[in-house]
């Protein structure tokens, strides 16, 4: 049996302890603030800043874990690299956690290296840099920090008078230590995807279904698994998805995101080395196993013999529409009791803020049934329940 040390202890921290307890191993879940999530189903917990270097070494020597799990990007990302080199597995390696925590080193990997098609982009340090970085791409453009995640900090800029609010946004919402913006061409894409895929330490690497999902504010609202997409660019997702894995090593379960376009084909985004908020889906039974199970087998080597299709699938985000301490949820009961193919997560996170993901809702229905339907009734659901103080 494995002791995990958990960087991270969200809602999809906690679901992978959950699985990591049905196997039998041990979890320590660290994360900035007490009460988080995967602290509430794990075996012990640690809180500390995990971008503090210093404070993550102290944690690793105290614990003394075989395994690294990294469930957020806040990470000083760095020291990874002495934790594995000291024995350490760190999940599913240094390198890509170090890689996909920052938007620069991952694009010019996926673009410049390996040559995906990806938006046109720049780099910017200063509002003049913004100005002349987006004269280039042209408007509109998505301008985004180097380091944020859920869409913090991003806006897409219409025309250059919105240029100085996104280089403060994009300042306001940017982690860590870096005042850098990347500016992007806008793409007019018809859908985007994220497609799940697995690097195993003995056996193939597997993908699953692809999972549609829909944003606003560069954060997710709604998922589904899975779309109808045109053959010839799921096999070019998978291409990309297969290389950039490759490049970043290691074993485990990834986000690829990808943007579709009828005209233009297929387009790289960006990719998370763990399980995917779009990839909740998962939770409504749509695989034999959901993206949760499959990061614990694929970090412990525990074979995957296949990937399979169960059912169709549907997610929709629960999101608090106030701040408060004292978070309440009405209308679950509701929500739940019109359809036997309905269920819920409420992530018990002990405080709540304007916008912050509290709760999901999850559905299914067999294969071959009407997706639409299935995302419409699943969005009522959600809607149903309310996050008060
Ligand atoms: N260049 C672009 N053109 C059009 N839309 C974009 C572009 N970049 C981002 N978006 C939209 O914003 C969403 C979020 O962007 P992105 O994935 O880069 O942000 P993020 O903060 O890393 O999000 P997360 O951490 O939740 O994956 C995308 O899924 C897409 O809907
Ligand atoms: N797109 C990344 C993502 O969804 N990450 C998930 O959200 C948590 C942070 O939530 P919080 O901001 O509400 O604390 C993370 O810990 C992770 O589970
Ligand atoms: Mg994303």
């Amino acid at each position: 049996m494995k002791k995990i040390l958990l960087l991270g202890s969200g809602e999809l921290g906690k679901e992978f302890v959950i699985a990591a307890q049905r196997l039998g191993q041990t979890v320590v879940a660290c994360d900035k603030y007490a009460g988080a999530p995967a602290m509430q189903v794990a075996d012990a917990f640690e809180v500390f800043d995990m971008l503090d270097g210093d404070a993550l070494a102290a944690a690793v020597a105290k614990h003394r874990p075989d395994v690294i799990v990294p469930e957020i990007e806040a990470i000083r990302t760095e020291r990874l690299y002495d934790f594995e080199r000291a024995g350490v597995q760190v999940a599913p390696s240094a390198r890509a956690v170090n890689f996909t925590m920052n938007r620069k080193a991952i694009r010019d990997l996926a673009a410049k290296e390996l040559g995906l098609k990806t938006a046109r982009y720049f780099y910017a340090t200063s509002f003049e840099e913004l100005q002349q970085a987006a004269e280039k791409i042209g408007f509109p453009c998505v301008v985004k920090p180097l380091m944020s995640s859920s869409g913090k900090g991003q806006s897409v800029v219409k025309a250059p008078e919105e240029l100085e609010q996104a280089w403060r946004y994009g300042c306001e919402g940017s982690r860590g230590d870096i005042r850098e913006l990347i500016v992007e061409e806008f793409i007019r894409f018809d859908s985007e995807i994220t497609l799940l895929t697995v690097t195993q330490k003995n056996g193939p690497t597997l993908f699953c279904p692809p999972i549609g999902h829909v944003q606003k504010g560069g954060d997710y609202r709604e998922s589904f698994q899975s779309p109808e997409i045109a053959p010839e660019h799921l096999a070019e997702a998978q291409r990309m998805a297969a290389a950039v894995t490759e490049a970043l090593t290691g074993a485990g379960l990834w986000g690829v995101e990808f943007f579709l376009s009828h005209d233009n084909g297929v387009y790289f985004s960006e990719l998370s080395p763990r399980p995917h908020d779009t990839g909740m889906v998962t939770l409504a039974g749509t695989q034999n196993l959901n993206e949760f199970e499959l990061h614990l087998r694929a970090v412990l080597g525990i074979p995957i013999p296949a990937i399979t299709f169960e059912r169709l699938g549907a997610s929709a985000v629960i999101l608090s529409p106030v701040a408060t301490q004292t978070p309440h949820y009405e209308g679950v009961e509701e929500a739940v009791a019109d359809d036997p193919r309905t269920d819920i997560r409420i992530f018990g996170k002990p405080v709540a803020r304007v916008n912050r993901r509290m709760g999901v809702v999850v559905g299914y229905e067999p294969l071959g049934s009407d997706l639409d339907a299935l995302r419409d009734r699943v969005k009522a659901a959600a809607a149903k329940v309310k996050v008060t103080e």
